[in-house]
């Protein structure tokens, strides 16, 4: 459904210039949901603006619902549904004059009963005489999505499409996105820099940083194939007791990565249950005073942490 090979983007400007996306290779098939991470500024709305045809590359090339990118943009466009950051409906004209007008920019056969089934299924139905502007955050973005899907195109992209909203409406348009690829076997294409919406919603992730992927998978995998098993430990003495507990373990076999946060230290290990006691014995050897020990399975901040040395929440 996509398919893209070293897509890249600059930006020339009286400031200099800005490599916004160095060279993007996506290969994603019919009916995925697929979610692109990555902080402010990594390169996700540039990256969604070149596959919708919105932005000319400035290297690299894309095959998008079927059509080629720079050959047949009108054919890109005519396949596919964008719902822009924000949505783009005017709060003062009625929900049902929009979704009218759509159908009809894009010659829907049937606008009447395409306009009737989208709603139900979007849970817009009595909302179609209400202006948008008076409409609940939540009824809004469905209102955009529905607007992005009159045209029944095969593919979606979705903007940070819960940015805003919040943690009901945001399960609550979850599981219409997921409905949505069910029933119809739309693709799916969003943009978030929520970790937990990517781990809840897309079978499959990108993850984004200054304008290149630095890691693909489902989110299993990532968790499992980037970032093992995570151990915390807690330790008197503070930074001192916890940069001497990092150097007794350092050199453990189990362990791949730790890192010094005031008094905790936070280990990346190869199988955390297997690994646990010895690694409480190196510390016993050492003469560290542990004070607590957590072991978790890694969450998509863990990859992140992993594959870019920093946290998605510090970095955003
Ligand atoms: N029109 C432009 N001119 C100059 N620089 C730009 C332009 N658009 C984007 N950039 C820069 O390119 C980089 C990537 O921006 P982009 O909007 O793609 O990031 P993002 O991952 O979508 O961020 P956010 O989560 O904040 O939307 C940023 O450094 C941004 O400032």
């Amino acid at each position: 459904m996509i398919e893209a090979s070293g897509l890249a983007r600059t930006f020339t400007g009286r400031h200099g210039t800005v490599e916004a996306v160095r060279g993007v290779d996506l290969r994603i098939g019919p009916g995925e949901i697929v979610g692109f991470l990555g902080p402010n500024g990594a390169g996700k709305t540039t990256t969604l603006r070149m596959l919708t045809t919105l932005l000319a590359p400035t290297a690299g090339s894309a095959t998008v619902a079927g059509h080629d990118l720079r050959g047949d943009p009108a054919g890109v466009r005519r396949r596919i549904g964008y719902v822009a950051q924000g949505g783009g409906t005017d709060p003062a004209v009625p929900a049902g004059e929009e979704l009218d007008l759509q159908a009809r920019l894009y010659g829907v056969p049937d606008p009447r009963e395409r306009i009737t089934k989208l709603c139900a299924r979007l849970e817009l139905e009595g909302m179609l005489d209400r202006p948008a502007g008076a409409l609940s955050g939540g009824q809004r973005r469905r209102l955009d999505i529905a607007l992005g899907l009159v045209h029944r195109p095969p593919l979606v992209f979705l903007d940070e499409p819960t940015t805003g909203l919040d943690p009901q409406s945001r399960g609550n348009l979850w599981e219409h996105i997921r409905r949505l690829r069910g029933e119809d076997g739309t693709t799916v294409f969003l943009t978030t820099h929520y970790l937990d919406e990517a781990d809840a919603l897309c079978d499959r992730i990108f993850i984004i940083d200054h304008g290149r992927i630095v890691a693909e998978g489902t989110p299993a995998e990532l968790k499992r194939r980037v970032a093992g098993d995570v151990v915390t430990l807690d330790l008197a003495g503070g930074p001192d007791g916890a940069a001497r507990a990092r150097s007794a373990l350092s050199g453990h076999p189990a362990v791949r990565q730790a890192t010094v946060t005031g008094g905790t230290v936070r280990l990346t290990v190869e199988d955390g249950d297997q690994a646990l006691m010895g690694l409480v014995r190196a510390l016993d050897a050492a003469g560290a005073d542990l004070v607590s020990l957590r072991l978790s399975r890694p969450t998509l901040d863990d990859v992140f942490f992993t594959v870019t040395g920093r946290s998605l929440r510090d970095a955003a």
